[in-house]
């Protein structure tokens, strides 16, 4: 998938390289001295506007995170939250999360979250989906063992094709939500689509998943 450029956008992340690295790629390995503190590394991909993200940086200052989005326009709303609130543990990336293990290192993540990301029904679109089984690989390779994705949806058809395509790549379910909002989550922080929908009266589905350590 190509990044959608938008030249005045590109314009403004271009001004900002401590929040959005020009390359990416470059700090494979070395994500942690962007940061003030070396500390847990979670990353969400396809952060929309980043209110999620934003919201969890401020609220655990002993996490680094990054907000991974492909669209530049929408990128640009996460660096303006950004340039607001300074935040140290909060870094940015413009690019794709099927491109994950050329920004990170094998083991350099520590949590991968997927919200509310684009169900794209159609099947021959199904190589987009955030948790078709070349993402699982991508998120499998850039985990340190035993790390975690948390996925959360309020699309019933891409929550059953992401636990059935977890369940054949060999990752292990440790929770699984059919309406999050109703079963309950203390610490659970709202997303921009997940108030959207939630709004509307849509079940949340959510799941936390690892991939076992390989003892043989
Ligand atoms: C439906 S929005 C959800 C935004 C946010 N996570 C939320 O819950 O409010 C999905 C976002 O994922 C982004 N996205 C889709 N495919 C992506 C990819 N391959 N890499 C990075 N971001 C992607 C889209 O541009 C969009 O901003």
């Amino acid at each position: 998938m190509r990044l959608r450029h938008k030249p005045w956008a590109q314009d403004r992340i271009n001004d900002y390289p401590q929040y959005v690295s020009p390359a990416p790629e470059t700090h494979r390995g070395h994500w942690q001295e962007r940061f003030e503190k070396q500390q847990p590394l979670h990353i969400e991909v396809g952060s929309g506007k980043g209110q999620f993200i934003i919201n969890l940086a401020k609220q655990n200052p002993e996490i680094n995170y990054i907000a991974l989005e492909i669209q530049t326009s929408v990128t640009v709303m996460i660096l303006d939250k950004q340039i607001e609130a300074q935040l140290p543990n909060l870094q940015i990336i413009h690019g794709n999360g099927g491109h994950l293990n050329q920004y990170f290192a094998p083991g350099e993540v520590d949590l991968v979250y997927l919200n509310f990301s684009d169900p794209w029904p159609k099947k021959r679109h199904e190589k987009r989906r955030l948790t078709s089984k070349n993402f699982l690989e991508q998120y499998r390779e850039v985990l340190k063992p035993e790390g975690e994705i948390h996925f959360k949806t309020d699309n019933r058809g891409l929550f059953e094709y992401s636990l059935a395509n977890l369940s054949q790549c060999g990752w292990i379910l440790k929770q699984v939500w059919l309406d999050l909002h109703e079963d309950g989550l203390s610490n659970n922080v709202i997303t921009e689509y997940e108030e959207k929908f939630s709004q509307k009266g849509h079940p949340i589905y959510r799941l936390e998943a690892y991939y076992p350590i390989d003892t043989h």
